[in-house]
């Protein structure tokens, strides 16, 4: 059954428009979380809050007043746009992500239209412009999350329960279309709009709104790419409309977690971005992060490979403390991950879903070049045999890593194993499989 829609979706099918497909062949972004949150880290009246840090206003029930201070404590005195940006470009981030303003109101940039921005703080330049061009200077796209959940503003409301409810929340639409089309008029390299904060009651009911958002960010910025998680349609129905088909650009439901590459193979029929964080849930800075499970550079980039290998990108979180420094232990994951991927970003830029059968060993990637394969081995088999299952009538001609021809060994219809080395390594290693045979090759990507 059909809904009639004015406010569903755009288009149905990948964009590929220059602006989307260089989009989709960055592959791997950092994200930025950074307000006022970071400057007390997740710890109020000495007392720590395990809760994620950018939720400590909540967590801690500090009044709003009391919050907004932080405002006028607000100057990083370690803080670098140029220091920050040669780090994202050693780790091979060819993208960042930045909030520009975060459930809490407070704007990282001179907003005309609130005065709890960037230039009431002791700091008082302009952030949201040294990050943009210290990071495109190093040739870095950079993408602005904006959050419409706004606890400052007198006029946000979570749902519409009254006329005074509408007239209020009408206001706050007002004033939030005002702000992003200062952003996509002001900042004219941004790239891409990241939406978050879209859930309640009150957005749902404006699902126009988020249509004619999305307009405007496009008549401003033209080749602008805005995530599903914006969109509502006529009948409140999010990132898909009432119809199934994908709003917005890209789908943006991946948080802290990946689609299964077994089950969850849907995801390579449209573009998607997975976003992440390297404790189990804390993007703000947070002062104290013995309080659960911090990923290693091996689980992150691990999960990097994985989303490349269905089509997707990934957003790995840093959040900054309120001093501007980045913390040791992203420091440490910039290096690791950017020393594999200055010899390996071949297997995740530009690359994409191969449509090869999952196997133990790690991932598949396909790259642009046609009848080629990346294999990317995470979990080396005691046997050192890699089995890779093709395609009906899909040859593999050969197997070979850093240049080094391997045994290809055909054991059964459509099914090889590749003779491996059986030795440990402290790094996932690449082979590359040439590939021929008259069978449909498997998705290219493109
Ligand atoms: C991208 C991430 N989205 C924000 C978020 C997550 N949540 C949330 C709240 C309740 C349950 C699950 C998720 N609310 N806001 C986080 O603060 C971060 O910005």
């Amino acid at each position: 059954k059909e809904f009639k829609l004015q406010y569903g979706a755009q288009r149905t099918g990948k964009r590929t428009d220059a602006a989307m497909e260089r989009w989709r062949g960055n592959r791997f972004g950092q994200f930025i979380h950074w307000g006022l949150y970071a400057i007390p880290g997740g710890v109020w009246n000495g007392k720590t809050y395990n809760y994620a840090a950018e939720f400590l206003k909540s967590s801690a029930k500090i009044p709003g007043s009391t919050w907004d201070s932080l405002m006028y404590q607000f100057n990083p005195k370690k803080f670098s746009a140029k220091e920050w940006a040669r780090m994202a470009k050693r780790m091979g981030a060819k993208y960042m992500t930045i909030t520009t303003k975060h459930h809490e109101g407070f704007c990282l940039w001179p907003s005309r239209f609130t005065e709890f921005n960037i230039s009431r703080t002791p700091y008082g330049k302009d952030i949201l412009k040294e990050l943009v061009d210290a990071y495109n200077a190093e040739g870095i796209d950079v993408n602005f999350y904006y959050s419409v959940l706004d606890w400052h503003h007198p006029d946000w409301r979570y749902d519409i329960k009254s006329p005074e409810d509408s007239v209020a929340f009408r206001r706050y639409l007002d004033f939030a279309f005002n702000q992003l089309k200062e952003l996509a008029t002001n900042y004219p390299t941004v790239k891409a709009f990241w939406f978050d904060g879209t859930w309640d009651n009150s957005v749902k009911k404006n699902g126009w709104w988020t249509y004619e958002v999305e307009q405007m960010l496009k008549q401003v910025s033209p080749g602008a790419i805005v995530n599903s998680r914006l969109r509502a349609d006529d009948r409140g129905a999010r990132h898909f409309d009432s119809n199934g088909q994908l709003m917005g650009d890209y789908e943006s439901g991946y948080e802290r977690r990946l689609p299964d590459p077994v089950t969850d193979l849907k995801v390579t029929k449209w573009d998607w971005e997975a976003c992440m964080t390297v404790p189990e849930n804390q993007w703000g800075y947070h002062k104290d992060w013995s309080i659960s499970h911090v990923k290693s550079p091996l689980e992150l980039l691990e999960m990097l490979v994985h989303t490349t290998s269905m089509g997707g990108n990934f957003l790995l979180n840093f959040g900054p403390a309120g001093d501007g420094s980045i913390r040791p232990e992203e420091q440490r994951i910039a290096a690791e991950i950017g020393s594999w991927m200055q010899n390996n970003g071949n297997v995740i830029y530009n690359s994409g879903y191969a449509g090869w059968e999952k196997q133990d060993w790690g991932y598949f990637t396909a790259p642009s070049r046609p009848n080629t394969l990346n294999m990317v081995v995470f979990n080396l088999p005691v046997s050192g045999l890699l089995k890779v299952k093709v395609p009906a009538g899909v040859k593999i001609s050969t197997a070979s890593t850093g240049g080094k021809k391997l045994r290809v060994e055909e054991i059964a219809k459509n099914q090889y194993l590749v003779h491996f080395e059986r030795k440990w390594f402290a790094m996932p290693q690449v082979i590359v499989l040439e590939t021929g045979g008259e069978g449909k090759k498997g998705a290219q990507y493109q």
